[in-house]
Formats: C-alpha cells, sequence, structure tokens
C-alpha cells in the first residue's frame, strides 16, 4: 500500500502538470523576493525622508514659536531694564525716599529683611498700590547703603508697575542684587517671604553667572533647568545683568513657564521620538521623557539643576564628533539613532530630536510585507487558475493522448475513433494531435478492411486453385481419370479399411495395333473415350494405372449387382464403336480385358495386384473383350 502511494507520489512528481507549477512557483518566488528587497529598499528610504521631513517641519514649527516666546522674553527684560533704570535715575534724585524703605522692611531673622506680606496681599503706599511683589535681602554683615536701598525700592516700583504685565506668560519676574537680594512680582508664589532665611542668591548659578567676575562681557543668557527650591517649582530662568557706569545694580529676570514652552519643545509629534533641550553646557533645558509634575524635588543642599547622564553624554559625544551643527542630520548614532540637531539662537540651546533607525525599518517594512502578502495571495490564486487550465487543456489530453496511442499500438483503431470523440475536452494543438490519430485511426481501419477482402477474396482464389492444383496432381492428364499416384494412395488406404472393395484392372486389346494402324493421336482419342466411358460410370473410382492399362476401385455392398455392373463394361465399350478392323479379337472395334480381384485383410498392395493382374491375363488369353474374377467371387 505505502509503495503504491509512494510510486503515486513519484508519478505525481513527473506530470507535467507538478512540473510546470513548481517551475511557476519557484519563478514567481524568486520575482516576489526580488520585488519585495527592491520595495523594502524604495520604502526605507522614502519611510525615512518622510520621517525627518515630518520631524524637521514639526522641529521648525515649535522653534518658531519657541523663538518667538524667547524673543518676547527678551525683548521684554530690557523693558524691564529701561523701566528699572529710568526709575532708579528718579530715585537717585530723591534720596530721602530711602527711608521708604525701613517702613517697608522688616527684619525676620537676625541680619534678613523682607518686605512687609501687605506688599504680597495689597497695600497702598504713597503714589503706589502694591500685590503679588515679595522681596528677601539675605543675611549682610555691612549695614544697607541708601544707594542699594533706592535700588530695591527701584526694582520694587519697577516690577509692581510691569509684573501684571505678564502675569500668566510668566512663572515670575523679578530683579535679583548682586548684594544677595531678590525682589519678585508673582502673584502665585509670596517668594521673598518663603525664601530661606540662610539663602546665598549669589551661590546659585542663576545669579552668580551674571557677576562682573563670572560674566566680564556682560551677557545675558538662560539658566538651565533648575529647582526653584523657594518657589518649589522647575524653572527657567532668563538673567540679563543690568549695569550702570561700570556697577553691576540689578538682573532683570524672568522665570519661565515651563508648562507651555518646553511642552511646545518636547512634545511628541511621533510617539517613539524623543526630543531634548540642552544648553550650551549639555544641560538638560527639557526633554520629552520629562514630566516636570512627576520630577521629584532635590532634598536641600544638593544641586538644584536638572542632570541627565544619558542626555548629557549624547550631547558631548555629539560635540566631540563635530555633529552640533545647525540643521544636522545624524544617522546611527547612539544605539542606532536618527539624530536631528537644531540650533535655538535666542537661548543658546540645542534642540535635539532622537528617532530609532528600527523604527524607520518597522514602517518601511509594512509596505513590502503588504505587496509580499498580496503577491503570494496572487500568486497562489494564478497558480490555482494554471493549474486547472493545465489539467483540463494539458495534462489530461495528454495521458488521453498517451491512451490513445496506446490504443493504436494496440491496433485498436475502432476504440480510438469511438473514444478520443466522446471522452476528452481538448483543444488547440492537442486537439489537432488527436485528429490526426483518428484520421490515422480511420485510415487504418480503411486499409484493414480493404486487406480482410482482398485477404478474404485471394484466400478464396487460393483455396480453388489448391483443389485445382490437388485435382490436377492427382489426375492423369490425358485421360482425366485418377492418376496412378491416386491408384496407390486409395489402395493402400482401402486395404486399411474395414470396407469391402474390389480391385477390377483392365488392359485395351490390341492397342499396338490400333496405334500402328491409327495413329498415336488416334490412340489418344480411343483412350480418352473408353477413360470418359469409365469415369461416368464410376465416377472417383476409375484410375489410368499406367499406358493402355485401366483400374477401378469399387466399394462392394452388393457383390451381384457389382458383378453385373463389371461384366456390362464389355458390352458398354463395344457400343462405343471405336473401330479397331485390324484387331485380332472377332469384333471390328476397339475392346477391354478385365482381371477382378478382391481386397482381402492382411493384403498388401502387391497381392492384390498380382491377383488381378493373373485374372486379368487369364482374360485377355482367353480371347479378349471379357471379365475374369477370382474365385472368391466367382459368383
Ligand atoms: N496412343 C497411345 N498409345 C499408347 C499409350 N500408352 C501405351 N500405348 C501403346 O499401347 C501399346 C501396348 O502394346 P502391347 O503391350 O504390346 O499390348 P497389345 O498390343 O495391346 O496386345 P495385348 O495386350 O496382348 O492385347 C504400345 O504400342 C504402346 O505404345 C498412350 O498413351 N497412347
Amino acid at each position: 500500500m505505502d509503495r503504491r502511494k509512494h510510486d503515486r507520489a513519484q508519478q505525481a512528481k513527473k506530470t507535467v502538470t507538478t512540473k510546470l507549477l513548481l517551475q511557476i512557483s519557484g519563478w514567481a518566488c524568486v520575482v516576489l523576493l526580488c520585488a519585495s528587497t527592491i520595495h523594502f529598499f524604495l520604502t526605507y528610504e522614502r519611510a525615512k525622508t518622510s520621517i525627518i521631513q515630518t520631524l524637521q517641519f514639526d522641529i521648525d514649527s515649535r522653534l518658531e514659536r519657541s523663538q518667538l516666546f524667547l524673543s518676547y522674553i527678551e525683548k521684554n527684560a530690557e523693558n524691564l531694564e529701561k523701566e528699572f533704570l529710568r526709575r532708579y535715575d528718579i530715585f537717585l534724585d530723591h534720596p530721602d525716599w530711602a527711608e521708604r524703605f525701613d517702613a517697608w522692611y522688616e527684619e525676620t531673622s537676625p541680619g534678613v529683611l523682607r518686605l512687609k506680606s501687605d506688599f504680597y496681599h495689597g497695600v497702598s503706599f504713597y503714589e503706589g498700590y502694591f500685590r503679588g511683589v515679595t522681596s528677601f535681602i539675605g543675611p549682610h554683615q555691612q549695614p544697607l547703603t541708601q544707594e542699594f536701598k533706592l535700588r530695591i525700592l527701584a526694582a520694587q516700583h519697577t516690577l509692581n508697575k510691569l509684573g501684571p504685565a505678564w502675569e500668566g506668560l510668566v512663572a515670575g519676574t523679578h530683579f535679583s542684587l548682586p548684594e544677595n537680594a531678590l525682589i519678585q512680582y508673582s502673584l502665585e508664589h509670596p517668594w521673598g517671604l518663603l525664601a530661606d532665611k540662610n539663602l546665598v542668591i549669589t551661590d546659585f548659578s542663576v545669579v552668580k553667572s551674571t557677576l562682573q567676575s563670572e560674566n566680564p562681557e556682560r551677557r545675558p543668557g538662560w539658566t538651565g533647568l533648575y529647582h526653584d527650591t523657594t518657589a518649589g517649582y522647575w524653572t527657567l530662568t532668563y538673567q540679563k545683568p543690568v549695569d550702570r557706569d561700570g556697577q553691576h545694580l540689578v538682573n532683570a529676570s524672568f522665570d519661565v513657564r515651563l508648562d507651555w514652552l518646553i511642552n511646545n519643545l518636547t512634545a511628541r509629534p511621533k510617539p517613539n521620538a524623543e526630543h531634548f533641550v540642552l544648553n550650551s553646557k549639555g544641560e538638560v533645558v527639557g526633554a520629552s521623557n520629562i514630566r516636570f509634575q512627576s520630577l521629584s524635588v532635590p532634598v536641600i543642599g544638593e544641586a538644584t539643576s536638572y542632570k541627565d547622564a544619558q542626555a548629557t553624554a549624547m550631547f558631548h559625544a555629539l560635540e566631540a564628533a563635530n555633529k552640533l551643527k545647525e540643521n544636522a542630520v545624524v544617522y546611527g548614532f547612539l544605539s542606532e539613532q536618527i539624530l536631528i540637531v537644531q540650533h535655538i539662537e535666542n537661548a543658546g540651546w540645542w534642540y535635539i530630536t532622537a528617532y530609532p533607525l528600527g523604527e524607520i525599518r518597522s514602517k518601511a517594512l509594512i509596505a513590502p510585507l503588504q505587496f509580499t502578502i498580496g503577491g503570494v495571495i496572487l500568486v497562489l490564486f494564478i497558480l490555482v487558475v494554471v493549474y486547472w487550465l493545465i489539467r483540463r487543456d494539458v495534462s489530461k489530453p495528454l495521458r488521453y493522448l498517451s491512451k490513445v496511442a496506446n490504443m493504436v499500438d494496440a491496433k485498436n483503431y475502432n476504440e480510438v475513433v469511438r473514444e478520443s470523440k466522446e471522452k476528452v475536452h481538448a483543444r488547440g494543438e492537442v486537439e489537432l494531435v488527436l485528429q490526426a490519430f483518428r484520421t490515422v485511426a480511420a485510415r487504418f481501419i480503411r486499409a484493414q478492411e480493404q486487406l480482410e477482402h482482398e485477404v478474404k477474396e485471394r484466400t478464396a482464389e487460393l483455396e480453388e486453385a489448391n483443389k485445382e492444383l490437388d485435382r490436377l496432381a492427382h489426375l492423369d492428364g490425358l485421360t482425366s481419370l485418377l492418376n496412378r499416384r491416386s491408384f496407390d494412395r486409395d489402395l493402400r488406404n482401402h486395404l486399411r479399411e474395414e470396407g469391402h472393395y474390389w480391385l477390377v484392372l483392365g488392359d485395351i486389346d490390341d492397342f499396338k495395333l490400333f496405334n500402328d494402324n491409327y495413329g498415336h493421336e488416334a490412340g489418344d482419342v480411343a483412350l480418352q473415350t473408353i477413360a470418359g466411358y469409365l469415369n461416368s460410370k464410376f465416377h472417383g473410382h476409375a484410375y489410368r494405372y499406367g499406358g493402355e492399362e485401366l483400374a477401378l476401385l469399387l466399394p462392394v455392398s452388393d457383390t451381384q449387382a457389382q458383378r453385373e455392373a463389371i461384366l456390362s463394361m464389355i458390352h458398354d465399350i463395344e457400343c462405343l464403336e471405336i473401330p479397331h478392323e485390324f484387331s485380332s479379337r472377332p469384333h471390328p472395334f476397339l475392346g477391354v480385358s478385365f482381371g477382378v480381384a478382391p481386397l482381402l485383410p492382411g493384403d498388401s498392395p502387391e497381392d492384390v495386384i498380382r491377383r488381378a493382374d493373373e485374372r486379368l491375363y487369364e482374360a485377355k488369353n482367353a480371347g479378349g473383350k471379357q471379365v475374369k474374377f477370382c474365385p472368391f467371387i466367382a459368383h
């Protein structure tokens, strides 16, 4: 059973259908593989370009908005500076106004002065109404100068006037002084009331970076992301040092509202993109992986700036590779990422977007995968159709052709003509071959029928000819009597039979004289005449024994009747009236003498012939024209 299955499987492998399908499948796979690979590389490039373009477009629009925002802050820092200087100049012209300071400030702890809390909650003093303003003057050893107090008051008035204008846009507007003092406008945070009594503002980079010793070029600048422990929030601060005649008076400053700026910069347009905003030192200003709400508050005494070792490492690596350039797109850098680098000019920040290359590959794979799956389905469908068509139009007809060829080989021409018309659905060349087979088969049938007919005719003719030949072989040419060979054969046969036969030997009397006198030809005619008589009387039993000798082999059922028939021959031959005037016998007609002997059991042909010949000799001696019987059959 298994063997048969195996043979069938082997047979199936050899069929045209299977071979064609295997070849088509193989080629289809190769084509699909090549097309998918080409498609993948084209799509990969397109996907990469498209993602980079999308990211760049997004970055540009964010940067534009952010730049505007930062420009706005920087511009307003200038306004803040101008207003402060204007008021400072006015206040300098009224030195007695310094007395107000003593009325407004109170010592909350030894050496620490703060603006009374009424200025935060709302109070009217002199020419103005104050609200949202707090102030902190850290511990100091030296007595406060009048000029310092005027600066504090000028800053306080400036903030009270301009601060509300930026409410909602910035987290806080403030002036810091290099003498460890800070005046802030903010309705949300009473910073000056809350600042730690031991706070040394100039120890923090926020203010430190504006000191003349730290910043001799007097450049304004942005801090990195840091936690304002007093305000209790993470922020960025813009600081603009304000000097007059080489004296560092104050810093006009804004604490940025991070939620808008950083969220604008670091929101993910694509879920897998990470965005980093780093300052010029590589410190993190913002990143898409930071949630400010969830950032832990640094422990007091620790550095308050935000640290991200990985982002900083990326920054320094880019810097070292000289890739920190405007509009730089860096491939395969840092764990197979695409990095898009942009510069935020106002702040001097670097905006870096990282997108995983693997993500692009995955996206690029989708289209070729869809193409491949679609291709496979299409190829399968085509294969099924091709299989069905090949089976119907090629395989089946070919198998049938093979069967028809076998029929032709087996000479079943009728079956070829009959079956090939009915059983197979052939088209095209196969139909032509089948038609050719049918034509050949029909011709063979016609040829066979003709041949059979001719063979029949020839056979009949041959049989006739054979019969004639046989007859001629057993007849005497001159007399048409059975010849000597027939006589010998029949005598041997009759001797073997049970039947009762007589041998009659005859000899024409004085035939030499007849020949000599009438001619040999007349002798032949006479011989034919006597033979004709015997043939008519004993047809099938009369023989020419030799020369002028004749013989009869007669079946005897009635002895007497046979005797009479034999005796009557003398008279009948006399009646033929063949003239023989030269005969030595009494009558002038040609006559015949006969000797008769029976075929006895145990006789040889010679025995019988000898006995009949003895009787014939007797008849001749007795004068001829008579019959002599053996003694057994005398009566
Ligand atoms: N025309 C002719 N003559 C034949 C043929 N066969 C034998 N003979 C002749 O028959 C003759 C026989 O002669 P014989 O044997 O002497 O006998 P016979 O003359 O008949 O004498 P008896 O027998 O004693 O009566 C010969 O002359 C033969 O030539 C034959 O086919 N045609």
